[in-house]
């Protein structure tokens, strides 16, 4: 798991530590965490050391003073470091050691822009979690200046300047990095889409820290934490035990979705399956699967919804009982389109963007489907609150919220697993997972948010297993989840 946490909750950590330790300690960690990193990139791209050209922006505040100190460290070992400060004011001990240690510096003035692009090495120092409001003048050119082939490697301390470090946002000029080196913790920013998107490959330094910070207010799940999560099957196991699905998914006109929720509950490994629908998709479901078991009993969580029509009536009553139940629900495409009141965590709501700016214009929000896209983790909040459900917001990355404020993401296995279909897998294999944990959802219907991202984990490895780089279809994700679970690093 990668745990983030706010520029408050930061803010907090880091003044109860640095009361205890010498003044500028934690800068020095965050300084030679990034000359070490400096180092290994230029060793990496330019084959050595001394004599590469580094540049590195500094801006006013401390984020500015961490790149000053790490200036001064890579000049030390013979690089040749320009640094361009940013801002009329500048960490004045920081500047004082890159001159000791033979880096120039002065003040960034816009024809360095050819400069930065010719770089091996750029230091983004101009703002951390103190900045705002995107990069500003005369830098917003420079991002399209870096992006010609053969430019430099770009090194975020931090965060790449101009995010805002709470937020997923990115709605206003930011400097993409190929590397960030955060300190201390990850930040908002680096997990939640689109921003995260800029951050390139993310290091997090620690710099004692920790031991101070509360519990994140945003987590990646990663591989190891599914395995974990994952319910296997035990000795004292029965079909019973293991959870049954019930599934009501699929009508007159699609068929195929039925289909597909079902292999991706059997697959995940449903101690049973059930499959509430029509005759047609009935037929078809037990012809693929003679395992499914079609009419009504007891489940343990249920798959509402994908391939359902607005108005079918006959699937609409399957679906409101099953809501009414209280039991943990997947509450996917056509079940969407009726939500009741009194929903709760256990209740899993699965739309990608177009479906959540649908589900928020009816709560009364004015936002559309590029809203959705441009802040993911904001609206799926607000839809979490505004239902009391758990709220799994599809995409690049995959978004969980719960009503109480947790945010759980997953990041992307394949862009190949945007393909028809691939959402109703999704819905099967997460029906399994909270059939699963029953029990412990009884005792807790906030874990629900957590299982989510398990099963957007298994399922974007799934794609990955099966699309081997190249494209790949919503059946054979199915299909490869079995292999995705043993695959799994601790499985
Ligand atoms: N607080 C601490 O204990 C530590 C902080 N560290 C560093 O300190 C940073 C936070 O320092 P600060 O609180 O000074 O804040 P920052 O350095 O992140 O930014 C604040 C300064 O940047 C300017 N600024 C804000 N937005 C800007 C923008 N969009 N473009 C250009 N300039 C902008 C502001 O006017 C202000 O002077 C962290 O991100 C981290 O890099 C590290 O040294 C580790 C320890
Ligand atoms: N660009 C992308 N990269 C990775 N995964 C994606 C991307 N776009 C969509 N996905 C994933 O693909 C699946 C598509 O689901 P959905 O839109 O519901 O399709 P359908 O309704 O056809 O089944 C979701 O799991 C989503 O997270
Ligand atoms: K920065």
């Amino acid at each position: 798991m990668i745990a983030a946490h706010t520029v408050a909750q930061v803010r907090a950590a880091e003044g109860r530590v640095m009361a205890r330790l010498p003044a500028g300690l934690l800068m020095q960690r965050a300084a030679a965490a990034v000359d070490v990193e400096s180092a290994r990139i230029l060793r990496e791209v330019a084959g050595g050391v001394v004599g590469r050209r580094v540049v590195v922006l500094a801006g006013a505040g401390d984020n500015g003073g961490d790149a000053l100190f790490a200036a001064a460290r890579t000049a030390r070992r013979g690089a040749d470091v320009l640094v361009l400060t940013t801002s009329g004011r500048v960490h004045a001990a920081g500047a004082a050691a890159a001159r000791a240690a033979g880096a120039r510096v002065r003040p960034f003035a816009p024809e360095d822009t050819a400069l930065c692009a010719e770089a091996d090495l750029l230091l983004d120092g101009i703002a951390g979690i103190g900045g705002s409001g995107g990069l500003r003048e005369p830098l917003r050119p420079l991002p399209a200046a870096l992006d010609a082939d053969g430019g430099p490697v770009v090194l975020a301390l931090d965060l790449p300047s101009g995010l805002d470090a709470d937020a997923g946002r990115l709605d206003a000029a930011v400097l993409p990095a190929d590397v960030t080196l955060t300190f201390g913790t990850a930040k908002p920013c680096h997990l939640l889409g689109p921003a995260a998107r800029t951050c390139g490959r993310l290091v997090v330094v620690d710099i004692g820290i920790t031991g101070e910070l509360p519990a994140p207010s945003v987590r990646r799940l990663e591989p190891v934490d599914a395995a974990r999560a994952w319910r296997r099957a035990r000795p004292e196991d029965d079909k019973y035990s293991r959870g049954v699905v019930g599934v009501v998914a699929g009508g007159a006109d699609y068929t195929g979705a039925a289909v597909l929720a079902v292999e991706g509950a059997v697959r995940a490994g449903a101690g049973m399956v059930r499959y509430g629908g029509p005759a047609h998709p009935a037929e078809l479901v037990r012809h693929v699967r003679p395992e499914v078991v079609v009419g009504p009993g007891r489940v343990q969580a249920w798959v509402l919804g994908p391939g359902v029509a607005p108005d079918d009536e006959e699937q609409g009553a399957r679906i409101a009982a099953a809501l009414a139940s209280g039991e943990p629900a997947v509450v996917d495409a056509g079940a969407l389109a009726r939500l009741p009141e009194g929903l709760a965590p256990q209740h899993v709501l699965t739309p990608h963007a177009g479906e959540l700016a649908r589900l928020l214009a009816t709560l009364g929000r004015d936002v559309d489907r590029a809203a959705v896209e441009a802040d993911p983790a904001a609206h799926a909040h607000d839809a979490a609150r505004a239902t009391g459900a758990t709220v799994l917001l599809k995409g690049t990355v995959t978004t969980v919220a719960g009503p109480g404020g947790d945010v759980v993401t997953a990041a992307s296995a394949t862009p190949w697993l945007s393909t028809a279909g691939a959402g109703d897998v999704l819905a099967g294999i997460l029906g399994t997972v909270l059939a699963g944990h029953a029990g412990a959802l009884a005792a807790d219907p906030t874990r629900a948010a957590e299982l989510a991202a398990v099963a957007a984990v298994v399922h974007g490895r799934a794609a990955a297993l099966a699309a081997a780089g190249g494209p790949v279809a919503a059946r054979d994700v199915a299909d490869a989840v079995p292999a995705a679970l043993t695959s799994l690093p601790g499985w």
